[in-house]
């Protein structure tokens, strides 16, 4: 593997970009704001994100992949040949081998549209790579090796929980609950039990600082401001995170019945190994408050969060490409 070998985690959220020897080189927002008149890219990534909801008529800011799935390939491909063009700099002399991960729930053709914008972005050799394979690699599992190991991957759009063993995912599923739920889902209980309209990026701040979903011996308070429903003056609120551990039970519980359902349909020794090895939690939800303790508690099986869970599966994918190689030696 030459040092221009790179990985590109194609998030609904962000993009990383990891390249070998250097480590994560890029990280931004998965945000395109366009000119809707003349079809042209104003801004891209974290420039673009600071436009949400602040641009004039004509001009738009979307998260083209929003939900886990490409809602505008156009867009998308734009915004790939960016980040490629960005990250590999002006010194790249040699094409690079672009390992990338899109998120699950994606179709064969938006894949091999996604995997055409990345060869025409530069790249001598493609490889699309499944999300939960790529994140238990970032998380440092032995993927190579014939033991199940449990995997969740909770982003933005999606949550992919998958037993995967020998360099392969054996169950998988993905639902569409994640990180964007968490935060719709605070905004409809700040509306109803409040009056209070608040927007997305306030819902995430919530999210972040005091969101819990196991009880606290300390739950924590947050002040936040909006807009008052009845009156349309602002209003300020203080939100506990009990509040919040209510808001996002929907949420969590999907995610619990997801676990469930891979857990029945791994098959019993992988199971028996799952069991042994634990669970390991990734991607940005992950480090939502208590959701360790409350799949511990519901599994009974030992959870952990992995160590830098909004990297792995940028690292993992910037990894596949030599560990496949070594595993395709070995066997
Ligand atoms: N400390 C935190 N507590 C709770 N949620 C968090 C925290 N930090 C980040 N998040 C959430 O994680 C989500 C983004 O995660 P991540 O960057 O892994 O997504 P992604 O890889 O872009 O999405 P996907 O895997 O769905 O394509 C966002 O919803 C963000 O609000």
């Amino acid at each position: 593997m030459t040092s221009t070998d790179i990985g590109i985690d194609l998030g609904t959220a962000s993009i990383l970009v990891y390249a070998k020897g250097k480590g994560i080189v890029l990280k931004e927002p998965s945000v395109v704001a366009y000119d809707k008149d003349t079809n042209k890219i104003r801004a891209v990534g974290e420039e673009a994100r600071m436009m949400i909801g602040r641009t004039p008529g004509n001009i738009v800011a979307v998260r083209p992949l929003r939900q886990g799935v490409i809602s505008d390939f156009e867009v998308t491909e734009k915004m790939l040949k960016y980040f490629i063009s960005k990250a590999m700099g002006r010194k790249a002399f040699r094409k690079p081998r672009i390992s990338i991960c899109v998120p699950s729930g994606v179709t064969a053709v938006e894949k091999k549209a996604v995997e055409e914008a990345t060869y025409q972005a530069g790249a001598r050799e493609v490889a699309i790579i499944e999300e939960p394979i790529a994140a238990a690699i970032g998380a440092g599992i032995d993927i190579t090796r014939p033991f199940g190991n449990m995997i969740v991957d909770i982003g933005g759009g999606t949550t992919d929980v998958a037993v995967i063993s020998l360099g392969g995912t054996v169950v998988a599923t993905s639902i569409k609950v994640a990180g964007d739920n968490f935060d719709d889902a605070i905004m409809r209980y700040v509306r109803k039990k409040h009056n209070l309209m608040i927007g997305e990026p306030t819902a995430e701040d919530v999210k972040v600082k005091i969101g819990s979903v196991y009880p606290m011996p300390q739950p924590k308070v947050m002040e936040i401001k909006g807009r008052n429903t009845i009156t349309g003056l602002p209003k300020t609120v203080a939100l506990t995170s009990e509040e919040i551990r209510e808001a996002l039970k929907d949420a969590t519980s999907q995610i619990m019945e997801t676990i469930h359902s891979v857990l029945e349909k791994t098959p019993p020794e992988l199971a028996a190994d799952v069991a042994d090895r634990g669970i390991v939690l990734t991607g940005g939800g992950a480090l939502l408050g208590g959701l360790e303790q409350l799949i511990e508690e519901e599994t009974g099986i030992n959870t952990v969060v992995a160590e830098e869970p909004t990297l792995a599966v940028a690292i993992g994918t910037g990894e596949y490409m030599e560990l496949m190689s070594k595993m395709d030696k070995t066997l």
